[in-house]
């Protein structure tokens, strides 16, 4: 059941420009880890100390690119060495996988990272530093570089995409979060995946999913998302014949906002040529956009539905995107998703979610820019109010014309940048959104013949009580990518991804034994729950199991108290008071979920154009009118005070 979007047998880039001023070296790493890597890898998995090889890997059949150059033979002469020496190997989520031969495509050079070689370019070396690889930072990097910008991007990790990562253990391929992907379909203009990886050139094959998920909520009500939307619409309102109309005039409000947005060319709303062009060219849809940006979904759904359990399901249906009711959610949000899943429908990357960011990573090298790895930054250099460069945790630095934070704006004005020295910006978002929590993690792998050959990919899971959707391990969320590909897992296995939400302090304060035996408890209960509700003899079909708390989630995804992203504090006024790209720094962008629009793959990807344009024009790589700029930041920064 491939989809019509598929090329070939495997995905593939292609350049679609080089950067003349620095060609491109494709260099894949070959290196083994010095006192300095290791220190800044026992960071990452302090029981570890490894020596390892990080390379394309020819034979393995996950996640893999084509390349815009046929790999040599000479490319991959060292995969063998692999991890040589692993000494107290500890299990640990998201952690380098032992002998896995991962494919990147340019890893920090150790000389590289250590003397700073950058030092002496001054600004004129790269156009922006990306401190950072998720799908935020990696669109806002190609988008740059395809626009013949030079960036550097300075990844922590040891591999691209932070939350949208993977990692691989016994023959599974674990993506690390959420495996439901909008925007990855073959049409519209929202489809902002897939133009992300076409941008540099590249195109995955996708699987589609027939059911974005199934619900099964108090009082047995259970409803499927089917990709159709007449066939969604269908059963909730058999569900419930008394709201039908109510049901179908929120969802017919949803769509008008949808197709606003589907009909637009979507750039940076911080560049006033694009924005007034965009004005001038659809002006219905741009004013009803700007009628919708303050408000929110529950808001709406209430003028037309009365019945409170309906109501509870939009709540859910909010819940599962923005781990926040129905009422707190932005109406835009809530509408791009509950269509988007029906216009381009919910499509997954064969081999795993982990493949956009090395897809992105991979076009990004071919346009001649960089991507470095295990370069910990660890602050943001400011010389006369102005961002101009990065240091690194082992003392190199690194300097461009601009600098883009992927890091949360926590973690960007709490730890890159004096915590003292909070512009009044920050502190006005501070005060509208707070860290939504973390999430508890379970990535198993299960035999095959628990799970009934006609199980949904995703489920959604709230058996007792509404009042539980947002209390810490109220809902369970699973995914089940094997039901889509069966390739991540060994013959015969299922991958369950189980996850619900919790915050980082209540893993605090324990002892080694203690927080080993909490995470054993709290996750003998979800499964007994998934156990008693979905599938009889789950936790005897258990081959595999690993559990991540808020802790790991800190740690491998470099976010503070391991944050899912922002939410807002009280009732938002919609999109209103989230900040765009700019900060109040000269030369410091932010890009990611905690700027406009929010959580969310796509909508990070979404943050990730607008950045490259803003930042684009900023270096004179796009127009800009420096005047219209002053006014409409000016008019931005106002509305965003009044939210
Ligand atoms: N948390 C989850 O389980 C999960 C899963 C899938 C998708 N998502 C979505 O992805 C969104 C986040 O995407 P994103 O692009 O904003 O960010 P991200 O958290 O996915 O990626 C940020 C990257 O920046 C790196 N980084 C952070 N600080 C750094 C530093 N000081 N030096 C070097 N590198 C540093 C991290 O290692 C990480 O790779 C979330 O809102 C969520 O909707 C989340
Ligand atoms: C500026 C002014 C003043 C005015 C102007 C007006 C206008 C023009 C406006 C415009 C606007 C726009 C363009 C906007 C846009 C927006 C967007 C794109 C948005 C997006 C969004 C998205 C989102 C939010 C998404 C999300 C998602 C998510 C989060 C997902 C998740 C998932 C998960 C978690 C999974 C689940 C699972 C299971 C169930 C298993």
């Amino acid at each position: 059941m491939l989809s019509s979007m598929q090329l070939g047998s495997s995905p593939s880039c292609k350049p679609r420009k080089m950067n003349t001023r620095f060609p491109n070296s494709h260099s894949f790493l070959d290196f083994k880890a010095t006192q300095l890597e290791n220190s800044v890898l026992s960071c990452i998995s302090p029981l570890k100390t490894l020596n390892y090889t990080v390379l394309h890997d020819p034979r393995s059949s996950k996640p893999s690119l084509s390349c815009s150059k046929p790999l040599k033979p000479q490319n991959y002469t060292n995969q063998e060495v692999g991890f040589v020496k692993t000494v107290k190997k500890k299990r640990n989520l998201f952690s380098v996988r032992t002998k896995s031969v991962m494919d990147v495509s340019k890893v920090a050079e150790k000389d590289d990272v250590a003397e700073g070689k950058n030092k002496d370019n001054g600004g004129g070396g790269y156009d922006a530093i990306v401190i950072g690889s998720g799908i935020g930072g990696l669109v806002a990097a190609t988008q740059l570089a395809v626009k013949g910008a030079k960036v550097l991007v300075l990844e922590k990790y040891v591999i691209p995409g932070g939350s949208s990562g993977f990692y691989e253990r016994d023959g599974y391929t674990f993506d690390v979060g959420s495996s439901v992907m909008f925007g990855f379909s073959d049409k519209g203009n929202l489809n902002l995946i897939t133009q992300a990886l076409a941008a540099v050139g590249c195109k995955m094959e996708v699987i589609p999913d027939p059911t974005t998920v199934h619900y099964h909520l108090p009082n047995n009500l259970s409803v499927q998302v089917h990709r159709e939307y007449d066939d969604f619409i269908s059963e909730l309102t058999s569900k419930f014949p008394h709201e039908k109309e109510g049901i179908l005039k929120f969802y017919n409000e949803c769509w008008k906002i949808f197709n606003a947005l589907n009909s637009l060319e979507l750039k940076s709303l911080e560049e006033p040529i694009y924005l007034f062009g965009q004005f001038f060219k659809k002006p219905v849809e741009c004013l009803t956009l700007a009628y919708y940006l303050p408000q929110n979904a529950g808001t709406i759904a209430r003028k037309y539905i009365k019945d409170p359990e309906v109501l509870s399901f939009i709540d859910a249906e909010c819940f599962i995107v923005s781990t926040v009711n129905a009422l707190q959610t932005p109406m835009i949000n809530a509408s791009m998703v509950l269509c988007d899943r029906h216009f381009g429908g919910i499509n997954y990357p064969v081999g795993g979610v982990g493949g956009i960011a090395k897809s992105l990573t991979k076009g990004l090298v071919d346009q001649g820019s960089e991507i470095l790895y295990k370069a910990n930054v660890t602050s943001i250099i400011i010389d006369n109010g102005k961002a101009i460069g990065v240091r690194l945790s082992n003392g190199s630095e690194f300097f461009a014309k601009t600098i883009i934070s992927n890091a949360t704006r926590w973690d960007t004005f709490g730890k890159l940048l004096k915590k003292q020295d909070l512009p009044k910006e920050e502190e006005n978002f501070q005060k509208i959104y707070v860290k939504a929590p973390s999430f508890l993690s379970i990535h198993m792998g299960v035999k095959a013949e628990v799970l009934p050959p006609d199980t949904d990919c995703h489920h959604f899971v709230l058996e007792g009580d509404w009042k539980n959707l947002e209390e810490p391990y109220g809902s369970i969320f699973l995914s089940i990518p094997t039901m889509l590909d069966s390739s991540l897992a060994p013959k015969g296995r299922h991958i369950l991804h189980i996850f619900t939400t919790s915050s980082i302090e209540d893993w605090q304060g324990l002892s080694t034994k203690d927080y080993e035996r909490k995470k054993e408890l709290v996750a003998d209960k979800i499964i007994s729950r998934l156990e008693n509700k979905l599938f009889p003899g789950l936790k005897a079909s258990i081959e595999f199991k690993e559990v991540g708390t808020p802790k790991t989630h800190r740690r491998y995804l470099a976010r503070d108290s391991g944050t899912y992203g922002p939410m807002p504090r009280g009732v938002p006024k919609g999109l209103l008071g989230m900040p765009f790209n700019t900060t109040a720094i000269n030369g410091l962008y932010c890009v990611g979920d905690s700027c406009f629009p929010g959580q969310g793959v796509i909508a990070v990807a979404f943050s990730g154009v607008m950045c490259a344009h803003r930042v684009a024009a900023d270096v004179g790589l796009e127009k800009k009118s420096p005047v219209l700029d002053a006014g409409l930041l000016g008019l931005l920064g106002w509305l965003r005070s009044l939210a």
